[in-house]
């Protein structure tokens, strides 16, 4: 049985279709990640799996329970570690996790071996109240009060929004530790270089679902050679780039711009040959290996069938 199973949901806010006939199963011991930006539909989706928000259309399942009809049960089996407000900012850490775990009618002990990693971190600080911690001390807190019932499914919605790069990679390896417990997770994020940690992802946009599968597979299926490019005056550059017959998309990334031809040549002669009447100076071109982003962006520039 896998851990989440959604068929077809449906969310609308008035006349805006957040998320539009959205369909995914999340296998047992999985981390799956939802990746979109913001506005994507991923807080809503979210919301539904965690029986806090009604679908209009379509049906799910988290552990085998429906999110309409049996919701109580699911509340009981999954942690939820929403996107902002979850802690108590004026309680103590340890405040904040007792009361979580009486509310699950458990104990902090009960559960210990599960968080103890993530919260002898935070133990230092055990008697600061939640809102004078740092960022990454409050997720790594909220991950703890998320976790202390010792839930079948994990939602983690954007925890690491707001981050510094070192609790970021942190919290990952968290991450890795706790499905190697058999904990399956489901994890939103905008931040595109974290779907490689994820063992399946979905392109999220617009409420859509634009692709699903593992992060190698997607790379894999880009179906063009990818250059990067760039010149002294890179916006003219980006510019006269577009305008060209002979390419496909264009687009900046960082300090270069990305390009494919419609040719589908692979040789960055050829795109030499193309940017050389510009007259661009500083010219450099070299063929990359396309990231995530860099499918993101495909998948979201192709017209919807
Ligand atoms: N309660 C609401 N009423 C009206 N519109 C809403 C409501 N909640 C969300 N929306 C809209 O629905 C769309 C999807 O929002 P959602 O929060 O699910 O996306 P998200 O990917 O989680 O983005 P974010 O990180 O910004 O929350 C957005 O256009 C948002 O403005």
């Amino acid at each position: 049985m896998n851990a989440v199973v959604v068929k077809n949901i449906e969310k609308k806010y008035g006349s805006l279709a957040a998320v539009r006939n959205v369909s995914f199963e999340v296998r047992k011991g999985e981390i799956f990640g939802l990746i979109g930006p913001d506005g994507a539909g991923k807080t809503s989706i979210f919301r539904m799996l965690t029986t806090l928000l009604l679908p209009d259309g379509g049906t799910a399942t988290v552990a085998g329970f429906d999110v309409v009809n049996q919701y109580r049960q699911i509340r009981d089996c999954i942690g939820y570690m929403p996107g902002r407000f979850s802690l108590y900012q004026d309680l103590t850490v340890e405040e904040n996790l007792s009361f979580f775990a009486t509310v699950f009618g458990t104990t902090i002990r009960e559960n210990y071996d599960l968080i103890k990693d993530i919260y002898e971190q935070i133990k230092p600080f055990s008697n600061r109240r939640a809102g004078k911690l740092s960022g990454g001390m409050k997720q790594k807190l909220a991950l703890c009060c998320a976790l202390i019932h010792k839930p079948e499914v994990l939602f983690l919605d954007e925890p690491t929004t707001g981050v510094d790069v070192v609790s970021r990679k942190e919290f990952w390896e968290m991450l890795g530790k706790l499905k190697k417990q058999g904990i399956t997770i489901v994890v939103s994020t905008p931040y595109m270089d974290e779907a490689h940690l994820c063992d399946r992802i979905a392109l999220l946009q617009k409420g859509v679902i634009m692709s699903i599968d593992t992060p190698e597979n997607l790379l894999k299926s880009y179906p063009k050679t990818l250059f990067a490019a760039r010149a002294d005056n890179i916006y003219q550059l980006l510019q006269d780039l577009r305008a060209d017959a002979g390419v496909e998309s264009c687009y900046a990334f960082g300090e270069y711009l990305h390009l494919t031809l419609k040719s589908g040549s692979s040789d960055p002669g050829f795109l030499r040959e193309i940017a050389a009447p510009y007259q661009s100076t500083g010219l450099e071109v070299k063929v990359i290996v396309p990231t995530i982003e860099d499918s993101f962006i495909r998948l979201m520039n192709e017209p919807t069938p």
